[in-house]
């Protein structure tokens, strides 16, 4: 999604080149967070690029008869740390450079939240919303035949993303299962509750994301009681971040879809919202007076979550986003020009490898649970996940204090020491 090498925007008068390679922005920032912390460029070579990627076509026998073939990929980052671990996607615009990409985020998600794992992702070309759900089926079981070799409780574990939801995590812990002949909760995360599923699991990204908006707000000083809040993207981490902001007392007066965006200046009925949502986090089908996803971005407001997809905020919109702070809920929303012309402006942008990192937080608990075969609650979940939440965030904060420098290169120097050092007592570098 959104991955051209670069676009040319024409900004007062000034021509102006930005890369919107997801692949290209994570190896600039990586190669900076390695110099600051005085590592060789050999770790860089090492870190730069996955260490395995597998492409794979996938045959589905598609409701009509016909037989329709799928490409999806698998990258597995970095496993110095312990096996690999991030989400699988199913979107029409997925890339392979895309996927490479959001591997190596997961990598400093689990650096940053100190998982024992490193970075893994998968994603297929589809439109999920176009296909019915017994072709949606055959396409994950499909996927995880595949893949089988690759992946494993032990290896690599994947999980939700976006347009995936726990309905396609549970096809394919079974299909797994009936290729490895037992049962294996542990394959995947983000299942069903009645399947080994983790209490929290469903709601961890947007609590992940309302705890760094707390955390954020403190450090500005600003109430999120009552604070104006705009939300991009009413799916899994959009709609539930709306309810928990909603429930904070603050204001959420914009809320988005991939189809347009609802725009209410006194507040939106989040509530009614929810429940109209379809599972692809739709709604705003169902208003004449909304607005686009362009000028949702721009509502005069305190605190802007996209919570969709890549390079929203760019070079061409960054200096008429008018919130006090940006909290990336969604993996790169943000390009690399925006987050200066941004920090510039004093925003204060809380990058997605630390915002967007309850999620899998969550999936680690889910995995040492089904690990265990032991169940916690739901506030012992909460619990843990903001104790690891806020300690998180606080580490990055400092950092970006102490070195003076942006939060998202503090929070790649948070993420990857720990990699780096596995990396390099393994002896790899
Ligand atoms: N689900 C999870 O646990 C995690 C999700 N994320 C990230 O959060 C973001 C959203 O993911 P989910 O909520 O899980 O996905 P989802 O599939 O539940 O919802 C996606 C939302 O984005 C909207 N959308 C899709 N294309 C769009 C476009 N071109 N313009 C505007 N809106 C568009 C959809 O209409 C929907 O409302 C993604 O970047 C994902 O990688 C990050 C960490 C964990
Ligand atoms: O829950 C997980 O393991 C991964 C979630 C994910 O894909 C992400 O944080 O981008």
């Amino acid at each position: 999604m959104g991955n051209q090498d670069v676009v040319t925007e024409s900004t007062e008068g000034k021509e102006k080149q930005e890369t919107l390679n997801l692949l290209h922005s994570t190896q600039t920032v990586i190669k900076e967070a390695l110099e600051k912390l005085g590592y060789q460029e050999s770790m860089f070579e090492l870190l730069k690029e996955p260490l395995r990627v597998l492409t794979v076509r996938i045959p589905v026998r598609m409701d009509n008869g016909e037989v329709k073939v799928f490409t999806g990929y698998r990258a597995q980052h970095n496993d110095a740390v312990g096996p690999t671990k991030g989400g699988i996607r199913f979107h029409p615009e997925v890339t392979e450079d895309e996927v490479k990409a959001l591997s190596i985020w997961m990598s400093l998600k689990a650096g940053i939240v100190d998982l024992p794992y490193g970075g893994g992702k998968g994603g297929i070309i589809c439109d999920p919303r176009e296909m019915s759900f017994r072709e949606l089926e055959r396409l994950s079981r499909g996927y995880v035949r595949a893949i089988s070799q690759l992946v494993g409780p032990t290896k690599d574990i994947p999980a939700p993303d976006v347009f995936t939801n726990s309905q396609i995590m549970a096809w394919m812990m079974d299909e797994y299962s009936r290729i490895r002949e037992f049962d294996s909760p542990g394959f995947i995360t983000g299942k069903p509750i009645a399947l080994g599923g983790s209490h929290g699991r469903e709601t961890a990204t947007a609590k992940g994301v309302t705890i760094c908006i707390r955390e954020a707000a403190k450090r500005r000083n600003i109430d999120v009681k009552g604070a104006r809040v705009v939300v991009q993207g009413f799916g899994n981490a959009g709609s539930y971040l709306a309810k928990f902001m909603h429930d904070a007392g603050a204001k959420v007066i914009g809320i988005s879809d991939a189809y347009g965006a609802l725009h209410d200046p006194n507040g939106l009925d989040i509530d009614y919202l929810l429940d109209r949502r379809d599972s692809f986090g739709t709604v705003t089908k169902l208003f004449n007076n909304t607005i686009t996803n362009k000028e949702l971005l721009e509502l005069d407001c305190d605190i802007l979550v996209p919570a969709a997809i890549e390079n929203q905020i760019t070079a061409a919109n960054a200096h008429n986003i008018k919130a006090k702070i940006v909290v990336e809920a969604a993996n790169g929303p943000t390009t690399l020009e925006a987050t200066k012309i941004l920090t510039e402006r004093g925003v204060l942008l809380v990058p997605d490898v630390l915002a967007s990192s309850g999620g899998v937080t969550v999936s680690y608990f889910e995995w040492v649970q089904n690990n265990q075969g032991y169940y916690w609650s739901e506030e012992e979940v909460e619990e843990k996940l903001e104790k690891v939440l806020v300690r998180a965030f606080e580490n990055v904060y400092s950092l970006s204090q102490t070195r003076r420098v942006d939060m998202r290169l503090a929070a790649y120097m948070v993420g990857v020491r720990k990699m780096a050092e596995a990396s390099r007592f393994r002896g790899w570098v």
